[in-house]
């Protein structure tokens, strides 16, 4: 708990002025209570018994006044707290968000997105309940305690040492129950996670899912998750609620021994009958607080474990540092000296050597898990080396800064992404939006002639999966994207092979035209992408068995005429 409050304190240190108005409320709260409680030996002793007319008149006006106080205090601590930990909460979920994105690929490719969401609402809110609520919650429940204490001593010192010395018996058993919400709150944190990941698979792969007709089976995989959480969920309850009878059976028993003690010295009249019920109230309302207390403890378990799994994000730190240098103005060549790359412990390229100069198309096939998106990988520093280098005019790729490196390359791949947005803000994605920057990149991917065709052309919104368009428009679209960046490094990764013949053979000139003064990467399973290309690398297993122009590979390269005769046959 306390490494808890020592990453947390710091952030609570932001709002000194609105925790001090808290605690005004909480202070208010706490002394409503105990003067709620005190006045029932004046309205007992002195109007009931001493018939003291004056106070009856006065005493609703104290009662009145005390639940104002009380009701005051409770809106001004409940307001400021929940601002405190709304806040805090928020300013860790945009820390928690950019600290992620700042993670490498291979962070990406062993996380589930689901559980990455659910760090970043479901942990996250438990621990605003901890940073805010509890500790209000906990302040103001021990200024209660103290403030009944101090009436139930005033009113009879001896009375209470009997009703609180049975509290202490009552630690074991709680602390017992804290330690197994301890547990629960990390399993029920995993299990909600699976919940979540289950989901977002779910929805992101829904076309297949209905395309195989495995509705049953994905619903049956969630019903498994769903149950198991539901379980802990129950088990935590079951926990959380033996809290408070434990509290009333050993509260009880202190209450037992006070009827005797008190009893017999209000019968004796060594006690006011007055006291003895102001002083049973207090030890009756001291229970509340404390049992309250026990609990608040159990849910802070379960913040203590959202927060342990949130802390071992925050530990995971990227290993692909950025250089300083910036991105060559004109980008003249590019050289890849025995490379090596390993996933883990898999090598996925082995001794990869070529060398692409401005204005060139360089074609990259083979058969699949060849290799070739592992060079484009690594071309935009998602991964690093193992061995080799990589030059970009005879600058080192670990010496570029990372982010002017990516503002140079332009990729697209396969998989469009289209944003919940107009079409030309899809276009100049990441960059203002200049219309007639957006028509030519449009022009240019073949592109502007259906786009001119929509409701409100440029400015028509698209659907985020980008349902509204046609594969091959999406594919045009991302075209444009990379083309609106005007980017010295241009990157297909089959980028071509949602269009259909005619569209293709259309790109593959559009290619053939922007490639002139830049760097262009093309991986592409239809061969008549490539022909054009300057270079074609031919990869298998990792390694580039040949690198030339399509004629020379014909004619010599075994492995390029199979790939050739798969793709005529
Ligand atoms: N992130 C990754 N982690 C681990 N292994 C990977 C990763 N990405 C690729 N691999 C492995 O590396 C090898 C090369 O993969 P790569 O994607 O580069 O092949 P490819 O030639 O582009 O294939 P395709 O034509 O199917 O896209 C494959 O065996 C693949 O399983």
């Amino acid at each position: 708990m306390r490494e808890f409050y020592k990453h947390y304190l710091p952030y609570l240190k932001n709002y000194k002025l609105k925790f001090f108005f808290a605690v005004i409320g909480m202070i208010m709260v706490a002394g409503g209570t105990a003067g709620t409680v005190y006045i029932i030996e004046p309205l007992l002793d002195d109007i009931f018994i001493n018939k003291d007319k004056d106070l009856l008149f006065i005493m609703p006006f104290i009662v009145v006044g005390i639940y104002a106080i009380k009701g005051i205090g409770g809106y001004v601590q409940k307001y400021y707290i929940s601002f405190i930990g709304q806040d805090i909460v928020r300013i860790i979920r945009d820390k928690l968000l950019k600290h992620i994105l700042e993670l490498d690929m291979s962070f990406f490719q062993k996380k589930h997105g689901g559980e990455l969401i659910s760090r970043i609402t479901n942990d996250i809110n438990r621990i605003q309940q901890a940073v805010s609520n509890f500790v209000a919650d906990m302040i103001r429940e021990i200024l209660t305690i103290i403030g009944l204490v101090g009436v139930a001593i005033y009113q009879s010192p001896e009375l209470a040492f009997y009703g609180l010395v049975v509290l202490p018996i009552a630690i074991y058993p709680l602390s017992k129950l804290a330690k197994k919400m301890k547990k629960l709150s990390f399993k029920s944190q995993e299990s909600i996670s699976d919940v979540t990941s289950h989901l977002s698979e779910t929805f992101n792969n829904v076309e297949l899912i209905k395309a195989n007709s495995t509705n049953k089976i994905e619903l049956d995989s969630f019903k498994e998750h769903n149950y198991k959480f539901f379980k802990i969920t129950i088990n935590t309850v079951k926990t959380n609620s033996l809290v408070s009878p434990i509290m009333e059976i050993i509260g009880s028993i202190g209450f037992a021994v006070v009827i005797i003690v008190g009893g017999t010295q209000v019968i004796n009249g060594e006690l006011t009958t007055g006291s003895f019920l102001s002083f049973t109230t207090a030890l009756f309302s001291l229970y509340t607080p404390i049992k309250r207390l026990s609990s608040l403890y159990n849910q802070m378990q379960d913040a203590i474990a959202a927060d342990i799994r949130i802390k071992s994000i925050f530990a995971q730190k990227p290993e692909i540092k950025s250089g300083s240098k910036t991105f060559p103005t004109q980008i003249e060549n590019i050289e890849f000296k025995n490379v090596e790359l390993k996933y883990d412990d898999f090598t996925a390229l082995k001794d990869i050597s070529f060398h692409v100069t401005k204005g060139e198309k360089f074609a990259l096939v083979g058969d699949s898990g060849g290799g070739k998106s592992s060079v484009i990988n690594l071309l935009i520093r998602f991964y690093d080396i193992s061995k080799g280098s990589i030059k970009y005019n005879n600058e080192n790729i670990q010496d570029i800064n990372i982010d002017s490196l990516r503002n140079n390359i332009s990729v697209v791949t396969q998989r469009v992404y289209i944003f919940n947005d107009s079409v030309a803000a899809n276009v100049a994605y990441g960059y203002e939006i200049d219309e007639k920057r957006v028509i030519e990149a449009l022009k240019q991917a073949h592109a502007y002639d259906f786009v001119s065709d929509l409701e409100n052309g440029i400015y028509t919104k698209l659907d985020e999966s980008g349902t509204n368009l046609s594969g091959g428009q999406r594919q045009r679209i991302a075209i444009a994207r990379a083309l609106y960046k005007n980017p010295q490094i241009l990157i297909l990764d089959e980028a071509t092979s949602a269009l259909d013949n005619e569209s293709e053979s259309i790109i593959s000139e559009v290619i053939d035209d922007v490639s002139k003064d830049r760097i262009t990467f093309v991986i592409a399973h239809r061969l008549s992408t490539i022909k054009n290309a300057d270079k074609i690398a031919v990869f298998k297993d990792g390694n580039i068995v040949a690198i030339d122009n399509e004629k020379n590979l014909l004619d010599t390269c075994k492995e390029y005429q199979r790939l050739y005769n798969l793709a005529n046959i």
